[in-house]
């Protein structure tokens, strides 16, 4: 039997749609819905290994060998471009970046500006791109507090539903690009394990089929 193809997922909101993407691929991924609070999962008929990682970590294991494939969302690689081959939009976990802020702020008369991001890089260049030198202010979460408590002028972050950004009495100023998940491949994975090839070719035909996930 061949080696089991190691593949990181990204634990939180990309598990499920992940998983069903692989359903629709012909895997039978039940060992994962049977799990507790493992993160090794190996399929019973011994083709894929499963890791359960944070999505910040998804590239340091496929960049170090240790898995040969990971999902991850496209907000992650951003920050960590290096390492590993992008090789698919898995056209889940669909979402964008935009910059927003509240209403009483205007981004025409305000001097340097302050830009709290949990996406440091990304905002950094959107702002690089607009020739405007700003600061930017690195935050982990709950971004939106920012700008409603004077840390910071205006914001980058994930837009999915808008639902946050209203409820915090947020607008958007300017929407970045879009975010959704990615399938990375590890370099020599790519060289050295067929199984590899096989998954990418099977996951292009779901995807170009546009099978709804
Ligand atoms: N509304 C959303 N907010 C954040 N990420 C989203 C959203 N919709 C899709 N995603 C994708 O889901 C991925 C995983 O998000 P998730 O919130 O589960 O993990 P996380 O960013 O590590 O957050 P946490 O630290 O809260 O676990 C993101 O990297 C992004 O690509
Ligand atoms: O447009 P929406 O559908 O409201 O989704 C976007 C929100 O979801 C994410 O936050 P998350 O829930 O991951 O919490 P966090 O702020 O701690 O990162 C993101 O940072 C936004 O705050």
């Amino acid at each position: 039997m061949s080696q089991p193809l190691t593949i990181a997922f990204t634990k939180g909101r990309l598990e499920k749609p992940t998983v069903e993407l692989f359903e629709k691929v012909g895997y039978d991924m039940t060992f994962l819905s049977e799990k507790n609070r493992q993160l090794i999962l190996n399929s019973p008929d011994g083709s894929l290994r499963i890791l359960l990682v944070k999505a910040a970590d998804v590239t340091t294991y496929v960049r170090k060998g240790v898995a040969d494939l990971g999902v991850v969302g496209s907000d992650v690689l951003s920050e960590n471009p290096y390492g590993y081959y992008d090789m698919l939009d898995l056209n889940i976990g669909v979402c964008k970046f935009s910059v927003a802020s509240t209403k009483e702020f205007d981004p025409i008369n305000h001097q340097r500006k302050r830009i709290a991001s949990k996406y440091p890089t990304v905002a950094s260049d959107y702002f690089k791109e607009k020739n405007e030198d700003v600061e930017i202010i690195q935050i982990q979460g709950s971004v939106e507090l920012a700008p409603i408590l004077d840390l910071a002028d205006a914001i980058v972050d994930i837009v999915e539903t808008g639902t946050t950004l209203k409820e915090n009495g947020l607008f958007i100023l300017d929407d970045i690009c879009r975010v959704s998940a990615h399938l990375i491949v590890n370099k020599s994975a790519l060289k050295h394990h067929s199984a590899v090839m096989t998954l990418i070719n099977d996951l292009e035909i779901v995807i170009e089929k546009g099978v709804e996930i």
